[in-house]
């Protein structure tokens, strides 16, 4: 379980978190929401221990992350962002996760769903964008960590890719696992989401089903709940 108490975060005078209080259970599909420049990477990113809170605590599993680096190896994470050497060839570069991480890793299924056989021998500089982020989804996928951070899956995919995705993302919750997911596509969201934590101003504004935020906000849709919460916002 996650466990995120009074977490503070500021970059210079803009205030990004301010005073995240948040638990994620074990098992199941959570998707962090919330506008352009809510804080989510951020959230993220000190969950695994890139980005250092000035203020707060952060348990995974009753222990916290702290000067502990550990627990790193039992997170899987697809980086909104991923910038690997472009003169790589993809197989060298799977290769090279692979050693960094001392595990084995389940390869061929991942590279056969998004159909990735054919570029293993190219370079990443000639990949296109949506075939990078099919093999950042595949080193992302490939070890079998209980806990899956997924910031923008979706990002360039074509929609046999994301058919692909979706199934993936089901079977590893099947198993137990707890996954992490920001987009801003709201049907996948609606999709693959058990639950939604909603970040606004800093705080987390709504954590819960998304027929509990339609309650909440009046709404008919899930779309629209979203949409009147950041109309707020937007005025
Ligand atoms: N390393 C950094 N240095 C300075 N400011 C940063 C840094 N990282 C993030 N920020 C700022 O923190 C705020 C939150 O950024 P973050 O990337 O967490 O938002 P987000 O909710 O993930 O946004 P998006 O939906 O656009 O991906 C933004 O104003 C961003 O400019």
């Amino acid at each position: 379980m996650i466990s995120i108490e009074n977490l503070h975060k500021s970059f210079s005078k803009n205030q990004v978190l301010r005073g995240i209080d948040l638990q994620i259970e074990n098992g199941g599909v959570f998707a962090v929401l919330g506008p352009n420049g809510s804080g989510k990477t951020t959230l993220i990113k000190c969950l695994l221990g890139m980005v250092i809170p000035d203020h707060g605590t952060i348990y995974i599993d009753d222990r916290s992350i702290k000067n502990a680096w550990r627990y790193r190896q039992e997170i899987d994470y697809l980086p909104q962002i991923a910038n690997f050497p472009n003169n790589l060839k993809v197989k060298e570069l799977i290769r090279m996760i692979v050693d960094l991480r001392e595990r084995k890793g389940e390869l061929q299924p991942l590279v056969e769903a998004f159909n990735l056989q054919p570029f293993l021998d190219k370079k990443l500089v000639n990949l296109s964008g949506g075939t990078k982020q099919k093999v950042n989804l595949v080193l992302a996928l490939m070890f079998d960590s209980p806990l899956i951070i997924l910031d923008e899956p979706t990002a360039g995919l074509d929609p046999i890719a994301l058919l692909h995705l979706k199934k993936l993302i089901q079977r590893e919750k099947q198993k137990g696992k707890t996954i992490l997911i920001t987009s801003h596509i709201m049907s996948f969201v609606e999709e693959v989401a058990d639950e939604i934590v909603f970040l606004l101003d800093g705080v987390i504004y709504f954590k819960g089903t998304i027929a509990a935020l339609r309650e909440k906000t009046d709404e008919r849709d899930f779309e629209h709940a979203i949409a009147s919460i950041l109309k707020e916002t937007y005025v």
